[in-house]
């Protein structure tokens, strides 16, 4: 048989049939929901009276909406209220699992499928939401779709679609001090731009993958998509098994053995063809912050905001100027200078374990307190289990004693669809994964950074070099 990379496999493992313009049918393994992109799926079903072809394939959690503190009393807004409210009872009506407000289990959707084991290897993982990517770190195929194909999933547990091209990303060396996965990823996405990997799954792979924890292949996939690609994936190993055995929803004794067995052929065969290759030595990476408004608009630590007029192309110069404009930046100014309002370390990209532990590390070691004119530092776990984790730890004793707040798990600042934004003209070191104009609230700057530089960044007032930093912590 043909050389398959491991998204073709993944893809033919799922093929129902195919139409010779090329649109297939897919089945569907995982279906994940949440409080935003459901309710007119359910609508939808209702007109027409059907019901669904397999509800325990179905997941769901409240995320977007919900308030990180001050949940006893309830929802304030009303739309967040009225979608948490309607996603209940749809679940309730309709038989799917779900993880209520009031669920120690409820978190954002990407940190909770893989934390239950309801994201497994080998599996299609579907949600109406973009960042479904996460879900290819465990050889997966992980996508997003819209509010209609949420309806389609629910009453046919299939997708129609086109095969994508296959992008490998090749990360070579070792990831040095002081730079983790989201520097890893966000040094990618500015290597391919913002829209390189469009039409596209995006393998990652090479030595650094290799030795990455799944909470790092997690935040690397969860970005696949700020570079344009449909999805991500991360071959299965070891590392992979290691993190699922034992998940609620992951399968025991001779099942797990026979599930084991075929998910280490997840992996894409040697001589498999890749549509494009970028190969990327991460041994001279240095921690990443970005200065514009997409996630490519980025660059090392150390370096300054870039010039527009440098800019050759005349699409790429209007689009630098109009971020610097948005962003309030000058060209020529060190990016180790930007002063920040407000922090965020959170979001579906880094609100795991190891990524409080990245922050609460870099808090310990240069101690203080969170700076004076920082208004707000927050911290907001995945989810209600990996706050208990932190808490068992001891981390949140850390964040709170520097001055951080310490929330209940949601979406949050990532998307200000709660109460937890920016107000306009703020500037945002953030741990998420878009920097879009308003993303944090409307006017909002956002700086996309790791745990590790969002935490120095709120200690220090402005941004730092934690690669840098010595012992001492200065
Ligand atoms: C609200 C939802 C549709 C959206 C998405 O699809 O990604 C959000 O999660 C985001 O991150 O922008
Ligand atoms: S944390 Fe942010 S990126 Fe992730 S699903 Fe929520 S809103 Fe989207």
């Amino acid at each position: 048989m043909e050389a398959r990379t491991l998204y073709d496999k993944l893809w033919d493992e799922h093929l129902v049939r195919q139409e010779p313009d090329g649109t297939a049918q897919l089945y569907i393994d995982r279906h994940l929901l949440y409080e935003v992109t459901s309710p007119q799926a359910f609508a939808g079903l209702a007109q027409e009276s059907r019901v669904l072809w397999r509800p325990q394939s179905s997941l769901a959690t409240v995320d977007h909406n919900v308030p990180t503190s001050g949940r006893a009393q309830g929802i304030a807004d009303p739309l967040s209220r009225l979608q948490v409210d309607t996603l209940g009872e749809n679940c309730r009506a309709h038989g799917i699992a779900q993880f209520t407000l009031q669920d120690r289990r409820q978190g954002i959707v990407h940190v909770i499928g893989p934390e239950q084991g309801a994201t497994l290897p080998g599996m299609t993982v579907v949600c109406g939401d973009s960042h479904t990517s996460t879900h290819g770190a465990f050889g997966a195929l992980a996508f997003g779709i819209g509010t209609s194909e949420v309806e389609h999933v629910l009453a046919t547990q299939t997708l129609l679609m086109k095969k994508s091209g296959n992008l490998l990303v090749r990360l070579e060396g070792a990831l040095p001090p002081g730079c983790g996965p989201k520097d890893a990823i966000l040094q990618v996405i500015r290597t391919v731009g913002a829209d390189g990997g469009a039409g596209m799954t995006a393998e990652f792979a090479g030595p650094v993958v290799a030795s990455m924890s799944m909470e790092g292949r997690m935040t690397m996939c969860n970005m696949a998509i700020e570079m344009g690609a449909r999805a991500g994936v991360v071959a299965v190993d070891e590392t992979t098994l290691a993190y699922l055995a034992g998940r609620p929803s992951a399968p025991v004794g001779e099942e797990w053995d026979a599930a084991a067995s075929y998910w280490r052929t997840l992996v894409s065969d040697v001589g498999a063809r890749f549509d494009r290759v970028v190969t990327i030595d991460c041994s001279s990476l240095r921690p990443q912050i970005t200065w514009g408004t997409t996630p490519a608009m980025g660059g090392d630590i150390e370096s300054i905001v870039p010039d527009p007029a440098c800019e050759i192309d005349a699409g790429r110069r209007a689009a630098a100027q109009r971020a610097l404009d948005y962003m309030d930046l000058t060209p020529g100014q060190r990016l180790a200078d930007i002063v920040f309002d407000r922090v965020f370390i959170g979001s579906c990209t880094n609100s795991r374990i190891e990524d409080l532990r990245e922050a609460a590390a870099i808090v310990r070691r240069m101690g203080g307190r969170v700076a004076p004119t920082i208004k707000q530092a927050l911290v907001v776990p995945g989810s209600g289990l990996v706050k208990e984790q932190a808490e068992r730890e001891g981390l949140d004793a850390v964040f709170r004693a520097a001055g951080f707040d310490w929330r209940e798990p949601g979406c949050s600042m990532c998307l200000a669809m709660n109460e937890d934004r920016l107000a306009p003209g703020e500037r945002c070191a953030s741990t998420s994964n878009r920097n879009f104009e308003g993303r944090q609230g409307a006017g909002g700057r956002t700086h996309l950074m790791s745990p590790a530089m969002a935490a120095a960044a709120a200690l220090a007032g402005h941004a730092v070099d934690v690669a840098a930093l010595d012992d001492s912590g200065a």
